[in-house]
């Protein structure tokens, strides 16, 4: 039994899932859908002030759209990529583990894609072949690379990630995208306060390394703070915390007063507390812009639950913590819940 209806795209960032058939259905099974546009859009709708190039650059990732063909990464079909790493960060009962996938090697070699990182923060579809289901995932900085790296929880009878975590190093991947989940808001004098849960550290590191592609005027005083939790203290400062000191340095390097502070808090000492969401909002001269990611669970507490009764995934009012910081200082706090 499918644990999900046919053709529902759920909206909740645990399990938005492409299903079209069940496993025991009789073969051929139809094609996935193209990446459906209704996520993006909705969340278009939200951020204030975009670009419409950014919004351009973004659903229509330029040269790869309605390309028939599965050497290239687009939207539309999926293309096989290889599995060429596969490094854990946790083992036990929340074990994560980063995949390195390569893209298929062309001949003669033109020159390869890389993600519109400065469209907003980007998902990539994954394919589970023998089930037709299809399920997003964040890609880690750096994004202008041609390979793609996820850091992808195992969750416990979940059927994608045993299937990844089933995968052996040179093992094909299919996988299509990306779609836009959040457009950034306009250049300005703000400050963008990142919290998250879990993976959701991942697109946390895109809006921050999407800080480096600024030209020196936008970039000027940029700042982004990551209030980032976790479960246990080996997921966040084993090898995530290379990753995440080579990002700050590259930003700190990038000038132009662009800083990066990341901020970890693991739960059995007490995780994040309001007077850490307080200190990360209330800036002096700036406004923050504050978005939220994680399991569904995390985001409430932060900023209250999506609302999810429409069958759709909204934003839902604000509540959480966020809401007592905006009670207590009296202030509108820009959330956005990803
Ligand atoms: C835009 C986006 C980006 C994402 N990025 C990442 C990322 O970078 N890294 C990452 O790890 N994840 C990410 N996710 C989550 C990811 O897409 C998957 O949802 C996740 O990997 C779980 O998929 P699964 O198939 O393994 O688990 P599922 O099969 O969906 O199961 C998930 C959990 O729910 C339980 N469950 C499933 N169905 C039911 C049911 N009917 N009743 C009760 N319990 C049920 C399962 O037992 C399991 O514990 C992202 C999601 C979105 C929407």
């Amino acid at each position: 039994m499918p644990l999900f209806p046919r053709n529902i795209v759920c909206h909740c960032r645990l399990p938005r899932t492409l299903r079209f058939f069940s496993p025991a259905a009789s073969p051929p099974p139809p094609p996935l859908p193209p990446l459906p546009l209704k996520f993006s859009r909705r969340r278009l709708k939200v951020a204030s002030a975009v670009t419409l190039s950014s919004i351009l650059a973004g659903l229509y990732y330029s040269y790869t759209t309605n390309n028939s063909s599965s050497t290239s990464l687009n939207t539309t079909t999926f293309t096989p990529y290889t599995l060429t790493s596969k490094t854990p960060i946790t083992s036990g009962p929340t074990q994560t583990t980063i995949f390195t996938l390569s893209p298929p090697s062309r001949s003669p070699t033109p020159p390869l894609p890389k993600l519109p990182l400065s469209a907003g923060i980007l998902s990539i579809q994954i394919k589970q072949p023998q089930l037709q289901i299809a399920r997003s995932y964040t890609p880690l900085p750096p994004c202008q690379n041609a390979e793609l790296r996820f850091l992808i929880k195992r969750e416990p009878g979940g059927e994608m990630s045993r299937y990844l975590y089933s995968l052996k190093e040179g093992d094909v991947v299919e996988i299509r995208g990306p779609g836009v989940e959040y457009v950034y808001p306009a250049q300005g004098n703000n400050k963008i306060v990142f919290i998250a849960g879990g993976t959701g550290i991942a697109p946390a590191l895109q809006m921050a390394e999407s800080l480096l592609l600024l030209q020196e005027g936008e970039g000027s005083g940029r700042e982004a703070e990551i209030l980032w939790a976790v479960r246990h203290k080996e997921e966040a400062f084993g090898a995530m915390k290379k990753e995440i000191d080579s990002l700050t340095k590259r930003v700190e390097a990038a000038g132009s007063g662009r800083k990066l502070v990341v901020r970890r808090f693991v739960d059995s000492e007490g995780g994040i507390g309001i007077r850490d969401v307080e200190a990360a909002i209330v800036t002096k001269g700036k406004k923050a812009s504050v978005l939220v990611s994680g399991p569904e669970g995390f985001i409430a507490w932060i900023a209250g639950p999506k609302d999810l009764s429409g069958g759709g995934e909204e934003q839902g009012v604000l509540g959480g913590l966020l809401k007592s910081v905006a009670r207590k200082k009296g202030c509108n706090i820009e959330v956005f819940k990803l």
